[in-house]
C-alpha cells in the first residue's frame, strides 16, 4: 500500500509515525483515508492503536498526499492524551444550535466553517440582535431569534451567551426537552464559570460538556480545555473533541480546573494583545512607524510561541536565556522587567481571573 503512495515531506512511513512526538492530530474525514491509516501498524511492523490517529506536524499538511486519498483535516495538539477517529459520517449526524450570535459564536462557527468540519446548513444561530442575525447569515448559516426554532434543527446547542443569561435560555431547553422527549439534546457550554450542575438544570438527565475556548477559535489556534458530565457517552466525547479541536488545540480537564483554564487561556488573548500593544507604543517611542512597530510586536510573539510549540521539552526560562546574551541588550530589558514585577503581575492577574470565574460559579 506504501509503494503507491508517496510522503513528500516524510522520507518513510517509518519516519511519518515517528512524528507522532508532534502531538499534531489529524482528523480523517472519508473511509479511504481510515484505511490508509488503519493500515499503517501492520505496514510498519509495529502496533499503533488502531483508534488513535496517526500524527504530523501542520506544516506538512499541503505535501502529504493523503489528500489523494480523501480530505485530511488537522485537528488540535493535546499534548494530554489520545484522540479518538472521527469520521464524516459520524458527523454528518450532527447538527449544531448557538444561543448567542456574539464574538464567540462567530468565532467558533468561523472555525468549524474554515475547516468544513460541519456544513453551514447545518448550523442555526438564535440571536435576539437583528443586525448580529444578519451579520451572522453572510455565512451561510441559519439564523433566527426564535430558541425553540434552533432547537428544532439542531442536537448540539453552544450556550454562548453572557453567563448571566444561562439560566433563562436553560429554561428553553427545559421546555424544549419536555415537549420533544425522544430527541436527546447535547448541550456544550463556553460560558465563563457556569458549571456542570448549573447545566444540568431542570433536567438531571441532559448530556452537558463544558468548554473553555478562547478567540483564536477564528484563526483555527484556539487553546480550549473541555470537560463532560457523567450523562455524556464516548461519542459525545468525540464530537466535542472534533468540533472543537478544528478550532484548534484542546484537552480534556477535570471540572475543578475550568476556572483556572479560564483565567490563563480564555482571558489570555487579552494579557498578549496587551503585551503586544506595549511593545508597539514603545517602539513607536524609539522611532520606528507605528505599521513596522505594530507588525514586529505580533511577529515576534507569533515566532516566540511557534519555537515554545515546537520545543515542548525545553524549559521556557531556557528559551529565554538563550536570548539574553552575557551583557547584551536583552538581560538589561529583563533586569528592568523582573524589577517592576512583570512575572508576578501576569501570575498574579491570572490568579484574580481564575478568583472571578469561581466567584461567578457560585452566584451568578
Ligand atoms: N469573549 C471571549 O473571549 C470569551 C468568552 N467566553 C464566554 O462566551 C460567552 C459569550 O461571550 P461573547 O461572545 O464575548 O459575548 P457577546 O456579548 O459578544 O455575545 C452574546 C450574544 O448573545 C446575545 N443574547 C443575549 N440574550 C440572548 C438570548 N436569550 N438568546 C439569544 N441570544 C442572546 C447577546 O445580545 P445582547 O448584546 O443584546 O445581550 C449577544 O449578542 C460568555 O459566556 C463568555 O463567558 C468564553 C471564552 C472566551
Ligand atoms: O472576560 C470574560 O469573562 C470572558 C471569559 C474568558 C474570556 N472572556
Amino acid at each position: 500500500m506504501f509503494s503507491r503512495l508517496t510522503f513528500p515531506g516524510f522520507r518513510s512511513a517509518e519516519r511519518f509515525a515517528d512524528l507522532s512526538k508532534f502531538s499534531t492530530y489529524c482528523y480523517i474525514r472519508d473511509q479511504k483515508s481510515v484505511s490508509f491509516i488503519r493500515a499503517l501498524p501492520s505496514a510498519l511492523n509495529r502496533s499503533i492503536s488502531s483508534r488513535s490517529i496517526p500524527l504530523c506536524p501542520p506544516e506538512a499538511l499541503s505535501s502529504f498526499t493523503v489528500r489523494k486519498a480523501g480530505r485530511a483535516v488537522f485537528g488540535n495538539r493535546p499534548d494530554l492524551r489520545t484522540r479518538s477517529l472521527v469520521t464524516t459520517s459520524k458527523m454528518n449526524d450532527v447538527s449544531v444550535g448557538f444561543y448567542g450570535g456574539g464574538m464567540m459564536a462567530e468565532a467558533i462557527l468561523k472555525g468549524l466553517l474554515n475547516r468544513k468540519t460541519i456544513a453551514p446548513q447545518n448550523m442555526w444561530v438564535c440571536e435576539l440582535v437583528q443586525a448580529r442575525r444578519e451579520e451572522l447569515a453572510k455565512l451561510g448559516v441559519s439564523v433566527t431569534a426564535d430558541g425553540e426554532e434552533m432547537l428544532s434543527n439542531s442536537n448540539t446547542i453552544f450556550l454562548a451567551v453572557k453567563p448571566n443569561i444561562v439560566p433563562i435560555v436553560l429554561e428553553d431547553v427545559t421546555n424544549f426537552e419536555k415537549q420533544n422527549r425522544r430527541k436527546q439534546l447535547l448541550v456544550v457550554s463556553i460560558c465563563a464559570g457556569v458549571d456542570l450542575g448549573s447545566l444540568a438544570a431542570g433536567n438531571p438527565r441532559r448530556k452537558c460538556i463544558r468548554v473553555m475556548p478562547n478567540q483564536a477559535c477564528l484563526v483555527g489556534e484556539a487553546a480550549s480545555s473541555f470537560t463532560l458530565n457523567k450523562k455524556c457517552t464516548q461519542e459525545d466525547r468525540e464530537v466535542v473533541e472534533t468540533l472543537m479541536g478544528s478550532c484548534g488545540l484542546l484537552s480534556e480537564v477535570p471540572e475543578k480546573s475550568i476556572n483556572a483554564v479560564t483565567g490563563l487561556s480564555g482571558s489570555g488573548p487579552a494579557y498578549v494583545y496587551m503585551m503586544m500593544e506595549a511593545m508597539s507604543d514603545a517602539g513607536v517611542r524609539e522611532g520606528l512607524p507605528r505599521a513596522v512597530a505594530r507588525q514586529l510586536a505580533c511577529q515576534t510573539v507569533l515566532g516566540a510561541a511557534k519555537m515554545a510549540l515546537e520545543q515542548p521539552d525545553v524549559h521556557l526560562g531556557e528559551l529565554r536565556n538563550r536570548v539574553e546574551s552575557p551583557g547584551g541588550t536583552t538581560i538589561a530589558a529583563s533586569a528592568i522587567l523582573e524589577n517592576r514585577g512583570f512575572r508576578s503581575a501576569v501570575i498574579e492577574a491570572i490568579r484574580e481571573a481564575t478568583n472571578r470565574a469561581e466567584e461567578m460559579s457560585k452566584k451568578e
